[in-house]
């Protein structure tokens, strides 16, 4: 298969630097006339598809959401990853997961091998067990021409105690970013590499100010905290300086709460958006 990062670098060209999540909050769920139970989940994420199915560069559902229901809430949520590897479009699972690398070994055949039932063409990976943790589904992820976004500045704001905390003097953020660097470096020839990190767009200076060499890293940027959480086009400029091509902004809520009928043009406003932002 061909490698995760040049398939987005090409679905970003086609459709524009901006991921959708799937997120059924239950308000959500609510305002879309659908129960908080799995059905309601797997209906709201498949309408989802449909409507923006091979019109964005990717879609992310929100694995919480659909864990809260159990394993009716699980097989709903293979059934949207399911409906929307049918339409072409990537799926990133926001999942964040990370744990000793025996274990890890399990979490990366669950969503990057080729045969699990919730498998998406990337996942979102936690490296505060120790990057060298994730390294099952590192390895893997390259094997299937899979990707992951290890978090590196959450959009969080409580983030920052861990992820600017300095070990050696070189903070946090910066040590996986660095990782990052070398596992795309180790794979050279691809357009962007398949190993991205999450910087949320709401972290403003936070990437000058601890040195990050995001450009560097030569893989995906996937930017969370667009609309909903208060960023938008100044702060992705601020955020992503030169590294503004790597970018791929992520937004849930503020697409979703438009409604079904109405996501392609909302999300069709935060790429217009997006991209004015990237070439200002
Ligand atoms: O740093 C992070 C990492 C992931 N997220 C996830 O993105 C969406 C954000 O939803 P909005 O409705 O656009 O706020 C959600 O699934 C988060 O878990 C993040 O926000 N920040």
């Amino acid at each position: 298969m061909t490698p995760f990062g040049d398939r987005l670098a090409a679905a970003m060209d086609a459709h524009g630097p901006v991921c959708v999540g799937i997120d059924p909050h239950p308000s959500l769920l609510a305002s879309w006339g659908l129960d908080d139970e799995a059905e309601g989940l797997r209906r709201f994420g498949l309408a989802v598809v449909e409507e923006l199915g091979g019109r964005v560069a990717a879609l992310k559902p929100q694995s919480a959401f659909f864990e809260r229901h159990g394993a009716a809430g699980v097989a709903a949520l293979e059934d949207v990853l399911a409906a929307a590897r049918d339409t072409g479009t990537l799926t990133i699972l926001d999942v964040k997961r990370g744990d000793i690398g025996s274990t890890m070994t399990g979490y990366a055949e669950a969503y990057l091998g080729d045969r699990g039932p919730l498998r998406a063409d990337a996942v979102t990976l936690s490296p505060y067990l120790g990057l060298e943790s994730l390294r099952p589904a590192l390895d893997l992820a390259r094997r299937t021409g899979r990707g992951v976004f290890v978090l590196a500045l959450t959009s969080n704001p409580e983030a920052a105690a861990v992820q600017h905390a300095r070990h050696d003097g070189v903070p946090v953020a910066a040590q996986i970013a660095d990782g990052a660097r070398a596992e795309n470096a180790a794979a050279p020839g691809e357009r962007l590499g398949s190993v991205g990190l999450v910087v949320g767009a709401t972290t403003g200076s936070a990437t000058q100010d601890l040195g990050l060499d995001l450009a560097g890293v030569g893989g995906p940027l996937l930017a969370p905290g667009v609309g909903a959480q208060g960023a938008g086009a100044a702060e992705l400029a601020q955020v992503f300086g030169r590294a503004c091509g790597q970018v791929l902004a992520s937004t849930s809520r503020t697409v979703l709460q438009q409604g079904p009928g109405r996501l392609h043009e909302a999300a069709a406003q935060v790429v217009e958006e997006v991209r004015a932002a990237m070439s200002a």
